[in-house]
């Protein structure tokens, strides 16, 4: 956070005390807006709330003066706090909450005119997001520090609502993918400039002090109580600094309130394939193109039905793994998950009943946590235990289970919530009446004393009408004066002359009395309730600190419960979807037989269509490395790509796959270009952002790597594009030597199948059938003849009289190229260099001959009409 970035106004001149109160506050919010807490509501004051009005869509009013000028003022009401709160922060603001810090009664004993001490109490970025309203169920909120040192990184992430931290390092141009891969809320960086392209994530400069070896190491030790970061499994220094960054970002924000961290998990980067971010979004992994999960290959195949098993899913497919043994030992989980339908849907059935354990532990360990949270706790234990004994029922279980039975001290646990909590629980922090009767004699006692009272005052109103006569006579609760005796204002006099009664208000049409009796009684009840509040407050404590000392195993009891409802997830699709289990090889074999597309399955299914499946070998029993793919439009070779490229993830999650068989060698890195778009924000062109991915490719790609390239080149003249596209290709065969399919356009490249040993040729089959195209979605050896791209445009709705020009104009076109197509004119085929033929130009020489400096006007018009004449010949 930049302190400094906007200087709130001077304390000068007369302020009033509540005033030089904000400013004082203010000037440490820096450009964070303040939400000054007065009474039921967050007030903002000067350029915070103008700010605040206008993205909250809220009236900007005025209160009081500031050196001769109106303060602007706006507020939210503290109930409706979160859903402003969200909208603030999803549009970039950052938020500093300020809370009365003590009660107001306190500051009155100082006199009429005291100031409520107020303080911030947290500071709210897109990144340390805790509320279960500010936050997405299934997706996780990450918040990341990251470190350069000039080619290597280091990155450290949170998130802060489950407590899960991850720390990675490595050269330079792995932390992009890195940070693609966990789906980043906020960046903390030293300086912007180290800030890799990052297309959702705000971007926050810290005090490069935080960054520092020295306070690292004290950071890292402080918070998670060891002597040395060695004990956590960190070793790299630069590591050090981006998890010291990341806690002192924490100790800034939170302000005084502890997160629930867990022991940081190291070597992620390293374990999974290797997706940048531009692969992702062609891809559509887990966002679609537009945004949002709907058309996402996890939005596809997502079954899982807690939340921490949503989020869980949702890492798996973002990460899938490198190591062979981990795969298969997931496959094994799905696959006895398979076999055991019953055993699934009762698993199943018992997790959708879990609630968000790893969340309440979070938000209780940060003091946000409400009796309803509890309560969560308590339901989530309650599940847990269900599931293990069933599990426990099912026999020998599959590797990565881990231990289903609940450990006792969790069981404890249990017992201590089932005993103490009641039925309905609070949804507000503070609130009371959670406690079950019976579960703490204290408690019981004040509140026995509380309802004893109530009960005698209830009793006293038909008394007091018998004793006085008046039949209107009613007992009431008055905010002041406690319960009251109150009559109309006619017999207000009657009971003005009772002894018992001691008018105290005059209402417009009633009076209000008291009595020594109601006074005594009142004074019961208050005590009684401060009694009440006090206890339940303790006992609050005491359960929330049962549940912060067991947090670790709450959060590992969450992380197998999430496991359990993946695999059941991953188990239920490859059952209703018919997936099988790929065989996963140390080698680089790809054999996919039958594959299909699990996003295009679905949208086709919906409309009663059915997919066609197609076979992709690649370097298995001698096939081709690469293959070339052509076809006409709309043919279906993005899809054949893709499913190609989305099967490799799947079978790496763990995941089976959408195909009759499959045979996957481990694929360490994932590249794939659909056709690039505009990135007009960063001054980037189609072609430009296409050439600068291509080449990110070609440096990159290892003989492991599996690359899908689709219509590299299109974005230029076709001459250019052609070459290009023809260059790349050589290289990834020659060079790069990895697994790759090309689909292309230009159909000239596939002579180039016949030059090059480790590339192939296929094609998608279409039939002509009464003038139109029927497209067959069938990939088959060989070349496509031609684009029928006249016919998709006609297929697409052009106007009949375009249609007809332009197969009059390519007609026309075709019967003026030369024979063999453009490819006649590259080298490749050429039959001479293109530098002798230049040589031999008559025009050009002639031209070349030319000196203008030393010519007259008539020497000039004679050679211009000289080359003129030479060019007619
Ligand atoms: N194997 C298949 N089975 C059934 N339908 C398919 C199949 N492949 C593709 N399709 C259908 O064809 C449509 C077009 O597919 P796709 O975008 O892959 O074609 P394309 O050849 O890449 O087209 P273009 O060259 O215009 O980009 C898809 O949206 C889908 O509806």
């Amino acid at each position: 956070m930049n302190a400094t970035a906007q200087h709130p106004p001077e304390i000068a001149g007369k302020v009033t005390p509540m005033m030089a109160q904000y400013l004082r506050i203010k000037a440490r919010a820096g450009d964070a807006l303040l939400f000054y807490r007065m009474g039921d509501f967050y007030e903002l004051f000067f350029s915070d709330a103008e700010k605040a009005a206008a993205a909250l869509n809220i009236t900007l009013t005025k209160r009081g003066q500031h050196q001769g000028e109106d303060i602007p003022m706006c507020g939210v009401p503290v109930h409706a706090r979160d859903q402003y709160l969200a909208k603030l922060v999803r549009l970039g603001f950052t938020v500093a909450i300020c809370e009365q810090t003590e009660d107001p009664a306190e500051a009155k004993k100082r006199g009429s005119k005291a100031v409520v001490e107020r303080d911030i109490v947290r500071i709210v970025t897109p990144g340390t997001l805790t509320e279960e309203s500010l936050l997405e169920p299934s997706a996780p909120n990450h918040l990341a520090a990251l470190v350069r040192d000039g080619d290597m990184v280091a990155v450290a992430a949170t998130d802060l609502s489950t407590g899960e931290v991850i720390v990675d390092g490595g050269p330079a141009p792995s932390a992009p993918d890195l940070l693609a891969s966990l789906a980043l809320s906020e960046l903390i960086v030293a300086d912007a400039g180290d800030a890799p392209p990052l297309s959702h994530a705000k971007i926050t400069e810290a005090d490069p002090r935080s960054f520092s070896p020295s306070s690292s190491h004290d950071r890292i030790c402080e918070a998670y109580g060891v002597s040395e970061p060695e004990g956590l499994g960190l070793h790299g220094q630069l590591e050090k600094q981006a998890l010291g960054a990341l806690l002192s970002y924490l100790e800034l924000t939170q302000i005084g309130s502890r997160p629930a961290l867990r022991v940081p998990r190291t070597g992620a980067a390293a374990g999974s394939m290797a997706i940048d971010e531009a692969t992702r979004r062609s891809l559509e992994l887990t966002e679609s193109q537009s945004g949002g999960r709907r058309g996402s290959l996890l939005h596809a195949i997502d079954r899982t039905v807690s939340a921490g098993g949503g989020r869980l899913m949702r890492s798996w497919v973002a990460a899938p793994l490198l190591d062979a043994g981990l795969i298969r030992t997931r496959q094994d989980g799905v696959g006895f998950l398979v076999s055991d339908s019953f055993l699934r849907d009762d698993l199943r059935a018992e997790l959708k009943r879990m609630p968000d354990l790893a969340r309440a532990v979070s938000r209780i360990a940060l003091d946000r946590g409400a009796p309803s949270d509890l309560g969560l706790v308590a339901r989530a234990l309650a599940a847990g235990e269900a599931l293990g004994y069933r599990l426990g029922a099912a026999g020998p279980l599959p590797e990565v289970f881990g231990d289903v039975q609940l450990p006792s001290s969790l069981s404890e646990l249990r017992n201590l919530l089932d005993r103490a909590l009641a039925e309905e629980l609070p949804q507000r922090k503070g609130d009371g009446g959670f406690i079950r009767q019976g579960f703490d004699a204290d408690l019981d006692r004040s509140r026995e004393l509380q309802s004893g009272a109530r009960q005698l005052i209830a009793g006293l109103e038909a008394r007091y009408r018998e004793d006085t006569g008046i039949k209107g006579l009613r007992v009431k609760h008055d905010k002041a004066l406690g319960y009251c005796a109150e009559v109309g204002k006619a017999q207000a006099e009657k009971l003005s002359g009772h002894d018992l009664f001691t008018q105290r208000r005059t209402l417009t049409t009633a009076a209000r009395f008291t009595t020594e009796e109601l006074d005594a009684l009142n004074r019961d009840i208050m005590e009684a309730e401060s009694a009440v509040a006090t206890r339940e407050a303790q006992l609050f404590r005491e359960l929330t600190d049962a549940i912060s000392v067991r947090r670790e195993a709450l959060l590992d009891l969450a992380d197998r419960m999430a496991t359990i409802d993946v695999l059941a997830a991953l188990a239920e699709l490859a059952e209703a979807e018919n997936y099988v289990r790929p065989s996963i090889e140390e080698g680089i074999a790809f054999t996919v037989e039958g594959g299909r597309h699990p996003v295009v399955e679905a949208a086709l299914k919906r409309d009663r269509q059915s997919f066609v499946p197609n076979d992709c070998t690649l370097a298995d029993g001698g096939a081709a490395q690469l293959q070339l793919v052509t076809g006409p439009n709309m043919a279906g070779k993005s899809t054949y790509l893709r499913q190609n490229a989305l099967i490799a993830v799947l079978a790496q999650a763990g995941s089976f796959v959408p195909a009759l068989r499959a045979k996957i060698g481990i694929v360490d890195r994932l590249f794939s270009r659909v056709g690039a778009s505009d990135d007009l924000a960063r001054g980037r062109s189609t072609f430009m952002v296409e050439m600068v991915e291509t080449a990110a490719i070609l440096h990159q790609a290892t003989e492991r790597s599996l690359v899908i390239l689709d219509e590299v080149g299109r974005g230029t003249a076709t001459y250019d594009g052609l070459s290009i596209a023809w260059a790349t290709l050589e290289h990834l065969h020659t060079e790069c030597r990895c697994r790759g399919l090309f689909a292309t356009h230009y159909h000239e490249l596939t002579r180039l199948a016949e030059e090059l040993p480790r590339l192939t040729s296929v094609a998608m089959t279409v039939r002509e059938w009464r003038g139109k195209v029927v497209f067959l979605h069938e990939v088959r050896p060989g070349a496509a003849d031609r684009s029928y791209g006249v016919a998709v445009a006609r297929l697409a709705g052009l106007p009949e009289g375009v249609v007809a020009r332009a197969q009059q104009l390519l007609s026309l076109l075709e019967a003026q190229a030369p024979v063999g197509g453009l490819v006649a004119d590259l080298p490749l085929f050429a039959a001479a260099p293109q530098a002798d033929e230049e040589a031999t130009d008559p025009l050009r020489d002639t031209l070349a001959a030319l000196d203008p400096d030393g010519m007259s006007p008539r020497e000039a018009h004679e050679a211009l009409c000289r080359l003129k004449d030479m060019l007619g010949s």
